[in-house]
């Protein structure tokens, strides 16, 4: 299934018709009323990348295959919803299964469209959210420390190792702060607490959808959101839901007049992928030939052998050594071989950690 993003947020903020924009359909039924969504919604979402044309007019592929990520649309959060509150727990368990969350606050005015809190506050409702996945966290941790010391002093190592790691986080929660603003030591702890499976050690994205005049600069509202995520080293990006949705049904011609209308440069949509694509730690590799140019997902740190394992299982166990050129070496000298010629085609082995851009072919036995 891949790499997910979770759709969260208030009930009715616009999180269905996010997820439809996204992924070019009608499937997520999105309506003005609370509690629309129940099931969650998936959906592959192709990474937009302008590399990937770059090296197919240089290798002069038949077709142009790009990377993928899932969005999962998941029912609305409310006050309470860790006691159990409107759907409650039940969407609790969704969110703990994505990976990334893209956190939706209205940043709309419309006296039409209900508001669960009858007012709108995005700061306001980003707090109603977030304490709800707070609390949540704080009673899996309670619930989990307690026999885990009986463990650790035990002389348990694992208990041991993890023990501390729980009681910072369960300190940081009570103050108000969210598991993922914990300072881990190093990778080891990182992964630790990664382990933990906690809903707000999760990166977040917040996604201020505004109103169709505020697509292009945001507005008000959204300003403040991003001055919010600022604070906390997030990122922000402004998006229109109800535009999108229509811009995402017209073809690409007819898409850029409607842009240039309403001053953008690109789909909305298209940064908030990215923006997903970049908190779920993920880079890019190419691979290039006559047949495809496409675009493979790995997580930031992969060595080549990991990474032709994307491709396929046979790569990685039968991995001998990887043609590594850059980019930019490839776009600018103008292909394999002139990179080759430019002596821009690296082998790399084992160990090398592929970096975001690199154009690969795999040397490997069957
Ligand atoms: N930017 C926007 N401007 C105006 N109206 C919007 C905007 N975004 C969404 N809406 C409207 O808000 C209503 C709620 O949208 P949607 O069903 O997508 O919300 P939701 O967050 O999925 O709700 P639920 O939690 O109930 O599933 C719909 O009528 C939709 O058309
Ligand atoms: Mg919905």
């Amino acid at each position: 299934m891949g790499f997910q993003c979770g759709i969260v947020g208030l009930p009715n903020v616009g999180k269905s018709t996010l997820f439809n924009a996204l992924t070019k359909t009608a499937a997520a039924q999105a309506a003005n009323y609370p509690f629309c969504t129940i099931e969650p919604n998936t959906g592959e979402v192709a990474v937009p990348d302008e590399r990937l044309y770059a090296i197919r007019d240089i290798a002069q592929s038949k077709e142009v295959i790009p990377t993928r990520i899932t969005f999962v649309d998941i029912a609305g959060l409310v006050r309470g919803a860790s006691k159990g509150e409107g759907l409650g727990n039940q969407f609790l368990a969704n969110i703990r299964e994505v990976d990334a969350i893209a956190h939706v606050l209205r940043c709309f005015v419309d006296d039409d469209i209900t508001h669960v809190d009858g007012a709108i506050d995005p700061l306001a409702d980003a707090e109603t959210v977030e304490t709800e996945l707070m609390v949540a966290d704080m009673e899996s941790l309670e619930r989990r420390i307690a026999p885990l010391r009986k463990k650790a002093s035990g002389g348990d190592k694992e208990a041991k190792a993890v023990l501390p790691i729980m009681e910072a986080a369960l300190v940081l929660l009570q103050d108000g702060k969210p598991a993922r603003m914990l300072e881990t030591a190093d990778a080891e702890e990182a992964k630790m607490l990664k382990g933990l499976n906690l809903l707000t050690s999760k990166p977040v994205l917040y996604v201020c959808n505004v109103d169709e005049a505020s697509a292009g600069e945001g507005n008000e509202l959204s300003q403040k959101v991003a001055e919010r995520a600022k604070e906390e080293g997030a990122i922000a990006v402004v998006i229109s839901a109800a535009i999108e949705a229509e811009i995402s049904q017209l073809d690409k011609e007819e898409q850029d007049e409607f842009l240039e209308t309403i001053g953008l440069e690109e789909p909305g949509l298209d940064r908030m992928i990215r923006a997903g694509y970049d908190l779920l730690g993920l880079i890019t590799y190419f691979t290039a030939g006559p047949k495809e140019t496409r675009a493979w997902t790995i997580t930031e740190g992969t060595k080549a052998p990991g990474a032709a394992g994307v491709i396929h299982t046979d790569f990685e166990r039968g991995f001998i050594r990887a043609q590594t050129i850059a980019y930019d070496d490839y776009v600018s000298l103008g292909g394999e071989n002139p990179a080759k010629e430019a002596g821009k085609a690296r082998d790399e082995g084992k160990e090398y950690i592929v970096k975001d851009g690199d154009v690969l072919l795999f040397k490997f036995n069957t």
